[in-house]
């Protein structure tokens, strides 16, 4: 039997060879190209080490290494792909990681063609990163990064299906569209553009440009997010009376800034004027409407920095026509640009500008870095705090969830093993032992890589934590947790994790359990993952390598039986492990081997007489 090498290598080797051995040949290895893995120096510090995990849990980087003549390991640049102009801080960021490729006013059709080539897309609000693009990428673009808050542009579910992380910048550009959302409201209300566009075309027209005022005046906050908020904020210093609509925003951050909380038929009844800073989602879409427009106030202004598809662009023209609507002022628009000769963009009543609202130097610098940091991050593994469509894990549970992470895609792999080839797999249950109260621990990550375990082995698809979830789901694959607290230290988020996968047959009966359910537990200790249970049978070997369970009558020398076949062979054994239930009758021996043994050795280890079944399995 090997000595065991410290907690410390071993943990390395660990999370460094699960990134390895799990790498399909559609998804470049992270760590190597070489067909021998331990011929290289992998890895030199924890934190190279912690980054590999992170990417076997995102998958996002497909930063493979590779040699020069000289035998020199470099990496290779990603690629990224920045689709609209982007804040010069921020590309110098990318550049100093990546090959940059700043293609601008790219048709469908070119960045379509374009996008296979590419490991990340950065794009603002004109381009739409639609399904097409994802199926014409084939597997490549691992990262969009919208450099802006809106992401209505980027078909998330699409991104989703196809294990592309969607990071957007949310917050460096809050205060440029709060002050433009200002500037909108106070030029309507006084006709600055209209006014000015007469003077510029020969014309003193003081009598026609008389306007109203703002002080006193109530403002209806549609959406009390970052930008609504701002602008409420602002509007009080004008002296308005504000009030918002946000059926998500807490009571009291409003009281805090000092703006009542009402319902959408109260703001829009009460209010002189609109200002509109909700998302464009289903729910939000054209939500102004000739009925909404007909419950307002006579004679009330709109302001929209938010998403055209608000508002039913046809509907405020007739409200505008009739004066409901007196004015609107409009930075957005459901096709933008809109057409030349759209009715609401030339209404004499309405003013616009060109989706400027972020648009100012300090708020573009800001989130083109904001943006290059967030994908640069995705790429290099780490989990986003700007994920749209996977869960943000802050990084200090990643750093402690790590061992735990290895651990829980290992027993998916070994799990889905054991199970006779053609039975389809429907349910999973992962059971989570920990002394942490159930509410403080974060298991997302490690049923994403239960089901990446799972899942990957048997089918063509990358699992990633942006998709595990959706994937098990398109399988028809029910992943339940269940968490049991037990007395033991807290100071370690997971005592152990075992997997079970019910209504199935087994090629290794052993590993039923009474319920009839395939079951082994592991558990981390130094650091290193190992497999602890195999049905009702307790063992205890690392995993690593690959691994042979073997089930015999309990009786003397067995070890030295198989031990000596597989010697025979030249196949090294690295761990071993003897559990039973009742002394002298059935024991299970785990067995650790480096290498995997040929068919005629598992035959002569299957002719053993003592040997009632085994298995050997890759993990
Ligand atoms: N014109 C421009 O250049 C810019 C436009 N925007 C847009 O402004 C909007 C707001 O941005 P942020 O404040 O940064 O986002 P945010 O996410 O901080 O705020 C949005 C708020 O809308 C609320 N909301 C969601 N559904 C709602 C509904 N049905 N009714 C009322 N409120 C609802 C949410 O609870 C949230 O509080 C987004 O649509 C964004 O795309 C943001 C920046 C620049
Ligand atoms: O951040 C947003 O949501 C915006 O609308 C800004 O859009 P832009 O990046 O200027 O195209």
């Amino acid at each position: 039997m090997a000595s065991t090498p410290s907690p410390h290598t071993t943990h390395l080797h660990s999370l460094i060879s699960s990134s390895i051995n799990h790498n399909k040949p559609s998804n470049l290895s992270f760590f190597h190209t070489s067909s021998n893995p331990s011929s290289f120096k992998l890895i030199h510090s924890f934190s190279t080490s912690f980054s590999s995990t992170i990417s076997n849990v995102l998958k996002t980087a497909d930063v493979s290494l590779s040699r020069d003549l000289n035998g020199v390991v470099s990496t290779p640049k990603p690629t990224i792909l920045v689709s609209e102009k982007l804040g010069e801080a921020g590309l110098d960021l990318l550049r100093s990681f990546a090959d940059v490729d700043c293609s601008y006013d790219l048709s469908p059709q070119d960045l379509c063609a374009k996008i296979s080539l590419c490991d990340a897309l950065i794009v603002r609000s004109g381009t739409k990163v639609t399904r097409e693009v994802f199926e014409a990428a084939q597997g490549r673009i691992k990262v969009v990064g919208r450099a802006g808050v809106g992401i209505d542009n980027v078909d998330l579910q699409a991104a989703t299906e196809f294990g592309c992380l969607v990071v957007n910048a949310p917050t460096a550009n809050t205060i440029a569209a709060a002050e433009h959302g200002i500037a909108l409201l106070t030029s309507m209300a006084r006709n600055v553009a209209q006014a000015d566009a007469s003077m510029k075309a020969g014309k003193w027209l003081r009598s026609k440009y008389v306007g109203v005022s703002v002080v006193g005046k109530t403002l209806a906050v549609m959406g009390f997010g970052k930008v609504g908020s701002e602008v409420a904020r602002r509007a009080k210093g004008l002296g308005m009376h504000v009030i918002a609509h946000d059926p998500y925003a807490p009571a009291d951050r409003a009281r805090a800034v000092g703006v009542d909380l009402v319902s959408f038929e109260q703001a829009i009844r009460t209010a002189d004027f609109i200002s509109l800073h909700m998302p464009l989602t289903p729910a939000t879409n054209k939500v102004f409407n000739d009925d909404t427009f007909a419950k307002m106030k006579k004679g009330v202004r709109l302001i929209n920095v938010a998403r055209g598809g608000v508002i039913d662009e046809d509907a405020l023209v007739r409200a505008l026509d009739s004066g409901i609507v007196a004015q609107a002022a409009l930075d957005v628009f459901t096709v933008e640009p809109p057409p030349k000769d759209s009715k609401l963009v030339q209404h004499e009543n309405v003013t616009v500008t060109p989706h400027l609202g972020a648009s100012t130097k300090e708020a573009q610098e800001g989130v083109a870095i904001e943006i290059a940091e967030a994908v640069v991050g995705a790429l290099n593994g780490e989990l986003s705090a700007t994920a749209v469509n996977a869960p943000m894990v802050p990084p200090e549970v990643l750093s402690e969830l790590a061992p735990y992470v290895v651990l829980a895609e290992k027993l998916g792999r070994l799990a889905v093993q054991l199970v006779t080839g053609g039975s389809g797999i429907q349910s999973v249950k992962v059971v989570y032992k920990s002394a942490r109260d159930p509410d403080s621990l974060d298991t997302r990550l490690l049923r994403a890589m239960v089901t990446k375990g799972i899942i990957e082995p048997i089918s063509d698809t990358i699992i990633n934590l942006v998709n595990a979830d959706f994937s098990a789901k398109q399988k028809g694959l029910r992943i339940s947790e269940e968490r049991i607290i037990v007395d033991s230290s807290p100071e370690y988020p997971v005592e152990s994790i075992q997997v079970q996968i019910s209504n199935v047959q087994s090629k290794f009966a052993s590993a039923l359990l009474e319920n009839g359910n395939i079951s082994i537990e592991g558990k981390v200790k130094y650091g290193i993952p190992h497999l602890t249970r195999v049905g009702p049978f307790s063992v205890d070997v690392s995993l690593e390598g690959n691994l042979i369970l073997c089930k015999q009558v309990d009786q003397p020398g067995m070890i030295g039986k198989v031990g000596n076949i597989l010697g025979e062979s030249n196949v090294n054994v690295s761990f071993m492990s003897v559990g039973r239930t009742v002394k002298r009758k059935h024991a299970i021996m785990a067995i650790g081997v480096d290498e995997e043994p040929d068919k005629d050795t598992q035959k002569k280890i299957g002719e053993v007489s003592a040997v009632e079944e085994f298995v050997f399995l890759k993990l």
